[in-house]
């Protein structure tokens, strides 16, 4: 059965980024895969068009979506707007429709990109860490929270709230996970000062009773940040809040090069997706042809294998990423020497080639 995708390309890098993975999905079709897409407008530019950073139709479209593809949201022009404007709420918005609450970001080390990570090779080279971040929860939509003056002077506040159900069902994500992997997670969190993350360790601790075959570790966020950088290779599945997750990926991306390569998956109860690189729209590089095209293509591979059902597609775009950086393809951010120097379409050129 023909399976519905929708595209949203979004702000900055998004269209650049989003036209290569297009290109991707426009040669497999030709192969046989059996997907109808549709483009819709997120974040700054729909701001731009209709006054809303998630427009009616785009939701419309995306619950009825069998998966959607987003590539990156927002920019410096939005960031003056009234806060229900911006890009990013539209992003928050639709994660929290969508109910996409388990948010997978493999940080995988590729051989031939260990000596492009700021670390030592030897630290970093096979890493392969899957960083599980609960994303429709924790403080990003925690009520209350606002600016008001209070006592002759501005505060501004946010609420980091969790519920038993929450953290219960995004423990299950990671201990199903190790189960096909290594059988080891990590739960790192800020027990010793945030009520919310006692009870995430306690809960977890609780759910980790039902894995008994699933080594469980905790960690608190700050020694978490520095062990990634010191040793990685002692994490496989790493299972945290919304903010830490969020942060702590960003980190672990350098690790395998650069932030241009980490794609992500977003799934809701019944494996139904968003898939999204983890990065952001990179104003700074926006239109310039600069930008690494390689997450948002394997988040399609992603796509490929959690919504579309299609393992042997998803194994062959991820080969193609492999087959790209051994013949020596370098976007700006994964450069180092002897490479061969290439832009974003230059990028997708050589991945549809490898494909
Ligand atoms: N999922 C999303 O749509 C996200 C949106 N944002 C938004 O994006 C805007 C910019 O945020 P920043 O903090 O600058 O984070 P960012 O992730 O957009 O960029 C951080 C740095 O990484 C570089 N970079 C990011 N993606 C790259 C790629 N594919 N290839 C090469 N270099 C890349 C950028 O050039 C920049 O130097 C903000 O408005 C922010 O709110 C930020 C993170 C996620
Ligand atoms: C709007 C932000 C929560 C986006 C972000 O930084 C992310 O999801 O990684
Ligand atoms: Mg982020």
């Amino acid at each position: 059965m023909t399976k519905k995708v929708l595209l949203l390309p979004g702000d900055g890098i998004g269209p650049e980024i989003m036209a290569q993975a297009v290109r991707v999905l426009d040669l497999l079709k030709k192969d046989g895969l059996k997907i109808e897409t549709e483009s819709a407008l997120i974040g700054g530019c729909a701001v731009d068009a209709t006054g809303k950073p998630l427009p009616e139709e785009t939701l419309k479209l995306a619950l009825t979506a069998d998966a959607v593809l987003l590539a990156s949201v927002g920019g410096p022009k939005y960031d003056t707007l009234p806060r229900e404007q911006r890009p990013e709420r539209g992003l928050l918005a639709i994660r929290k429709a969508m109910n996409v609450f388990a948010n997978l970001r493999p940080a995988i080390v590729y051989e031939e990109l260990s000596g492009a990570s700021t670390l030592k090779p030897d630290v970093v080279a096979n890493l392969d860490i899957l960083i599980i971040r609960e994303l429709v929860g924790d403080i990003y939509f925690g009520e209350p929270r606002g600016i008001e003056v209070r006592n002759g002077e501005r505060v501004g506040f946010n609420t980091m709230i969790y519920s038993e159900s929450e953290i219960r069902r995004i423990a299950h994500v990671a201990f199903q996970s190790a189960r096909k992997r290594n059988k080891k997670v990590c739960s790192v969190d800020k027990m010793n000062v945030l009520e919310s993350t006692q009870l995430w360790r306690d809960v977890v601790t609780e759910v980790g009773k039902e894995y008994p075959d699933v080594e469980l570790s905790h960690m608190l966020v700050d020694n978490a940040a520095m062990q990634l950088i010191r040793n990685p290779k002692q994490f496989d599945v790493m299972v945290t809040g919304n903010i830490f997750g969020d942060i702590l990926s960003d980190a672990a991306s350098m690790l395998t090069g650069s932030i241009g390569m980490l794609p992500s998956a977003s799934l809701d109860e019944n494996g139904k997706g968003l898939y999204e690189p983890i990065h952001g729209s990179a104003p700074d590089i926006a239109g310039k042809n600069l930008a690494n095209p390689l997450a948002q293509i394997l988040s399609v591979a992603m796509m490929l294998r959690f919504s579309l059902g299609e393992e042997a597609m998803a194994d062959r775009v991820e080969a193609a990423v492999k087959k790209v950086l051994a013949q020596g393809y370098r976007t700006g951010d994964i450069f180092t020497e002897g490479g061969k120097r290439v832009g974003t379409v230059e990028m997708g050129d050589a991945v549809i080639a490898a494909l």
